[in-house]
């Protein structure tokens, strides 16, 4: 049993959503100051566990059973929430998918790490929006030790779509619903997302989330990038790099 000061702190600041089969408790927020370019940013954190559908486990019940889960082992993904983002008119969104290496590695062979930043000082110049990090969806959703055979193929002449289908993946597995749920828990009016990516559009739209606008995020680009920039636009299917701003 946890002790009532530790169950007094918890209490309120876990909230269940469900989607699907899954039930998703979300704790927070928790204020998370940021350095961004040399200025401290406030940001509000959430974290979010998802489990199978079942009966609703109250904070207290949560808590007790952390210990026995291997949680580490598990990703879990968070959103980090900046300004009035549930009352806000216009709230930007960036649903960002993990990337080890470029996230925080700093490789240069992808554009994640460029995104991830760029769009923080995007949310913050904006003063509104919510950066969900997606823990599960590390190689477009086919893991990290899968994403590094699909590096060395690429070392041997394939791009990034056909690395990930001669492995025998989708070119991309990432599904959206368990964020978009945590997204509609945070906020109820129509967003903006930061993407070149369609499908992120689509996914938002097809779960009743009014997309109001989308912002593209270009840049970065290198002789180590340059071909999996490429790849993006003439294979997926993302949107090319016009210098427009939000595009209704
Ligand atoms: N399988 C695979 N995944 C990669 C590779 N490079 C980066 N990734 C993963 O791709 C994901 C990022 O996807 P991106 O294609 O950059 O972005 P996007 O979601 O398609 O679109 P944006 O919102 O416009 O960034 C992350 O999960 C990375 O780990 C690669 O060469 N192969």
């Amino acid at each position: 049993m946890i002790k009532p000061n530790i169950a007094a702190i918890i209490k309120d600041k876990i909230k269940r959503t469900q989607t699907g089969s899954d039930d998703i408790y979300v704790v927070g927020p928790v204020k998370l100051p940021v350095e961004l370019d040399g200025e401290t940013k406030m940001f509000h954190w959430y974290s979010w566990l998802r489990k199978e559908t079942g009966e609703e486990q109250t904070a207290e019940q949560l808590v007790e059973d952390l210990t026995h889960f291997s949680y580490a082992d598990l990703q879990q993904s968070s959103v980090l929430v900046y300004g009035d983002f549930e009352n806000n008119d216009n709230a930007l969104i960036r649903m960002h998918s993990i990337c080890h290496t470029g996230d925080i590695f700093g490789s240069a062979r992808c554009d994640c790490g460029f995104q991830l930043k760029q769009s923080m000082r995007i949310i913050t110049e904006h003063g509104t929006g919510a950066l969900f990090y997606l823990a599960n969806h590390e190689g477009r959703g086919i893991g990290l030790f899968s994403k590094a055979i699909a590096y060395l193929l690429q070392e041997d002449g394939f791009d990034t779509v056909d690395a990930n289908t001669e492995l025998g993946f989708a070119d991309d597995a990432r599904d959206y619903s368990n964020a978009i749920a945590v997204l509609k828990l945070l906020r109820a009016l129509p967003v903006s997302i930061i993407t070149n990516n369609p499908r992120k559009v689509d996914a938002l739209r097809k779960a009743g989330m009014n997309a109001a606008g989308r912002v593209p995020l270009w840049g970065n680009s290198s002789v180590y990038n340059e071909k999996y920039i490429q790849t993006k636009v003439n294979r997926s299917g993302h949107f090319g790099q016009e210098p427009q701003t939000i595009v209704k």
